[in-house]
This record gives structure tokens, sequence and C-alpha cells, in this order.
């Protein structure tokens, strides 16, 4: 059976003035995964976000959320899904502790805002006002707010920025437990790192539009970043080796005695070349597979040089 994605965004268009934030973009989130949404600053990741969770209002295209619509059925859709938005839509003078409790009584079946608290290092901040708290405890707070109704979807922008190494793990694990109790989760991150810890699938928007999308896995497949590197005696018959590769494999020797083949790595291709070195008596030394990283391909789709 087919399920209706958790978020289904088609030919979304945003304009502030003439600038155009997002321009036709395309996205779907599964149901129960979580889906990490990667790119440059200014390529409409928030601006998109928001529209999703009905604060801001599309020029164009259609989104779904849950099925919804989020403006115009955006009374049904709130109590479904958790926000936590980057800054702002809270109280600065409200409490820690009094401000999640709240945020809970607004929800039919909240999760306790005190085990909340403690699971995410908050106690000592529970009389503070929320003007007093670190931006990292701020986020924390957020995070906590985001989660405490139990959604079915929770929107996170760049849940840990900001994040010490623990309260970043924190987050990490609460994203895996919301996931495991079967949560749709759709995070913005500038961490390539945390996008291929936590997500199921990766979408990276440049320019207003998604340029690429896949499972962490499918976008790092493929490329001349793809390498195997062994090292054997020098001057082996590369030419040899390459015969009993596949068709489009490189091979080559790049210092004397190091080599290198790249291609698509995969475990047949890695038995032809140990077989072929037990054919030419060669042990092959530091065999290593190296395969590009999110951060890599980020990189290739989005350019290097800085964003406005
Ligand atoms: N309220 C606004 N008024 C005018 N322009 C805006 C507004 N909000 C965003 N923009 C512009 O729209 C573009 C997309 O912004 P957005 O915040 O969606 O990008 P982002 O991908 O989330 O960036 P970042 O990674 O820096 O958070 C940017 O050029 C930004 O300057």
């Amino acid at each position: 059976m087919r399920y209706e994605p958790a978020v289904q965004v088609t030919g979304l268009v945003k304009r502030y003035g003439a600038r155009t934030a997002v321009d036709g973009l395309d996205l779907a989130v599964p149901r129960g995964s979580v889906t990490a949404v990667l790119g440059p600053n200014g390529a409409g990741k928030t601006t998109t976000v928001e529209i999703c969770e009905g604060y801001r209002r599309a020029d164009g295209g259609t989104v779904r959320v849950l099925g919804l619509d989020p403006v115009a059925q955006g009374g049904e859709l709130r109590p479904r899904i958790g926000v936590m938005l980057q800054s702002g839509g809270v109280y600065p003078g409200a409490h820690a502790a009094e401000m999640l409790r709240h945020t809970a009584t607004m929800y039919a079946d909240p999760v306790d805002p005190g085990l909340l608290i403690e699971r995410l290092g908050l106690q000592a901040c529970g009389r503070t006002p929320y003007r007093r708290l670190s931006g990292g405890q701020q986020q924390r707070l957020a995070l906590a707010m985001a989660v405490v109704g139990r959604p079915e979807l929770v929107f996170l922008d760049e849940p840990t920025a900001g994040l010490d190494p623990q309260a970043r793990h924190a987050t990490w694990d609460l994203v895996r437990e919301l996931r495991g109790d079967g949560v749709t989760v759709v995070l913005t991150t500038h961490f390539m790192d945390e996008a291929e810890q936590l997500a199921d699938d990766v979408v990276i928007i440049d320019g207003g539009r998604a340029i690429a999308a896949g499972t962490p896995e499918e976008l790092c497949r493929g490329g001349a970043e793809n390498t195997l590197r062994f090292s054997g005696r020098p001057g082996l018959d590369v030419g040899s080796l390459l015969n009993a590769l596949p068709q489009d494999s490189l091979a080559a020797e790049l210092t004397p005695g190091n080599y290198r083949v790249e291609g698509r790595i995969d475990p047949q291709l890695l038995a032809t070349v140990t077989s072929w070195c037990a054919q030419h008596g060669v042990m092959p030394d530091h065999l290593a597979v190296e395969r590009r990283t999110l951060e890599d391909v980020f990189l290739e789709l989005t350019g290097k040089e800085l964003r406005a």
C-alpha cells in the first residue's frame, strides 16, 4: 500500500518583492522518515519550511502537509505538527519551564514537560527567564516545545546550530527516537555530518529549487571520487588490470607501487581486483575504498563560492 507523503510540495514559488526566494521547488517527504534539507545560505530552505508550517503564503505551486493545505486548513494541521523556529515566537520574560508547560497544555496528549526538561539538560534553567538563557539553552527549549505535543510531523530549522557537542548528540538521539516512534522529521542543517547521521533522505536546494534528492548513499554513489586504492610492487601491468574491470573503470599507478581504481566500486569490483592480484602474485597492501562524502557532493553541486 502506498501512503501519501507527509509533505508534498510541487512547483513552489515565493517572492519577496523583486527577489524570487523559491523558484519552482518540488519536495516529497515520506511518512515516518527523517528528511534533511540542505542548501547554501539564502537558498530558500527556511522560506520553504515556513510555508509548509503555514507561517508564510506561497505565491505559486501547491503544498500539502499531512494531506492538508497549511494556510487554509492551518487550524486542523497545527495540533498535528511540531515546529522549531530558528528564532522568535516566544515571550522573552517567561520562564523556560513555564513556557514548555504552557505549550503542553495546547495539546491533547503531551509528553511530560519535566521529562523533556531533564532529557535536554534544562533542569537548571527551569526558572530562568527565556531572555537570560544561553543561545544553546534557548535552542534546546525550542526543540522541547516542538516535540512536547507528540506531533506526527516535526519541522526542525537548524536544530543544532550553536549547540555544544553534548547537546548536539542529545538532539540527535531525540531525533532518532522520534523516528523510531514513527514521527516524520524534516530538518534543515548546514552540518553535512548531521545529515549523514540522521537522514533517510536528503534534498539539496540551491537558488530556490531542489537540485538533488535521494538517500545519502544514492547521492554519494558514482563520480570520480569513488575510488579504490592499494599498493603492491611497482610496475604492475595496469592495462591487464583494466581489461579485467568493467568498461567504465579507470586504473592508474599514481606513484611507483601505488595504484588507484576509479569507477563504481562495489563488492564485485573489489573481488575482481583482489582476484587479479592473486593471479599476478600481488599482495594488495593498504587496500581501501574511499567514497564521496555528502560534503563532497554538496560542494560539487552548489559550487565553492560564498553566497550573499
Ligand atoms: N522576509 C523576507 N523579506 C525579504 N527577503 C527575504 C525574507 N526572508 C528571506 N528573504 C530572502 O529570501 C532568500 C531565501 O531566504 P531563506 O531564509 O529562505 O534561505 P535559507 O536557505 O534558509 O538561508 P540560511 O541557510 O542562511 O538560513 C534570501 O535571499 C533571503 O534574503
